[in-house]
């Protein structure tokens, strides 16, 4: 006997673009994102039944994320993820839960014969700020926001030693090391019992997304690395001190390694230690660190 212990579903991968004209002024401001939107509720005989009068169409989905962003704020992401959130168990009594994911990718406006152009733009990188609410119509908002993509590198000022050294060990310890990165950086808020009380935080969730940006960048570069655990550790610490609403907070760090490349073997060229300048950048295998840094007496992690 088979039962269905788990189901959501909606539309992935809406883009969704959104300009703001000041008219007084004539500058422009971009907002491009990609949305996810998966439904939960009384929805089984859909899959167990192939009753379809309990489903709204992904493609109504869809829709409803281009009206919603056509009458709403699109930003920040936290306040349009929630207000997109609400939507469903608001509309449809059989629809309990939603779960929204929006991905903002970079649109920098360019600077031209030294002024802000009023309605140019670059990608500036593959870095997205990334958010993940989920509504649940008697359990109010989980939100978590993040930093994706953002690669780092630093050419000194990180070491690893001390570590564990038995028959499996073959890297040698260092006191000076390449260290480099691609951030993955997730701080959750607490929960927000309805609507109104995402709305009142407004501001905080930009300050918090610049203020983690800015934690991130800063230590990575001012810590002397003992490793990438230490260090991260130290990032977790600021963000959860930056901001009394945010409990947890959440680095995944590949550890992108670039090896020495030994010369003598030609003509006794020296690049190894302190004569090494010529490195192999590494695509794989790499270094994986994870931790979740939680304020003491904070809620468990939501679940999204
Ligand atoms: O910062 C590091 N942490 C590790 O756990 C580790 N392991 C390793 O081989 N190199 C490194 N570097």
């Amino acid at each position: 006997m088979a039962t269905l212990s788990a189901a959501r579903y909606g539309k992935d991968n809406v883009r969704l673009y959104k300009v703001h004209r000041d008219q007084e002024t004539g500058v422009q401001t971009v907002n491009e994102t990609t949305v996810c939107v998966l439904l939960e509720g009384d929805i089984d005989i859909s899959y167990t039944k192939a009753d379809n009068s309990v489903i709204v169409a992904t493609d109504s989905v869809k829709n409803t994320i281009y009206l919603l962003a056509k009458q709403n704020p699109v930003t920040p992401p936290e306040l349009f993820g929630s207000i997109l959130a609400a939507h469903f168990p608001a509309k449809y009594s059989h629809i309990h839960a939603t779960h929204v994911k929006i991905v903002t990718h970079r649109w920098t406006r360019m600077t031209v014969d030294g002024q802000p152009h009023p309605h140019s733009f670059y990608r500036d990188g593959t870095e997205t700020r990334n958010v993940e609410v989920s509504f649940h119509r008697n359990g109010g908002f989980t939100i978590k926001s993040s930093i994706q993509g953002l690669t780092v590198l630093k050419s000194t000022g990180s070491a690893f030693h001390g570590f564990v050294r038995d028959e499996y060990t073959t890297l040698g310890e260092t006191w000076d090391r390449i260290l480099s990165t691609d951030v993955d950086a997730t701080w959750e808020w607490a929960n927000f019992p309805d609507l109104d009380a995402v709305q009142k935080v407004v501001p905080a969730f930009d300050k918090l997304w610049e203020d983690a940006r800015k934690i991130t960048m800063d230590t990575f570069a001012k810590d002397h690395s003992a490793s990438v655990q230490a260090t991260m550790y130290k990032m977790s610490e600021q963000i959860l001190a930056a901001e009394p609403l945010v409990e947890h907070v959440t680095y995944s760090l590949p550890n992108k390694h670039y090896f020495e490349i030994p010369m003598e073997w030609h003509k006794g060229i020296k690049n190894t230690g302190k004569d090494a300048e010529v490195y192999a950048p590494q695509s794989g295998p790499n270094g994986l660190i994870k931790c979740t840094v939680s304020k003491k007496g904070a809620a468990p992690k939501a679940k999204l």
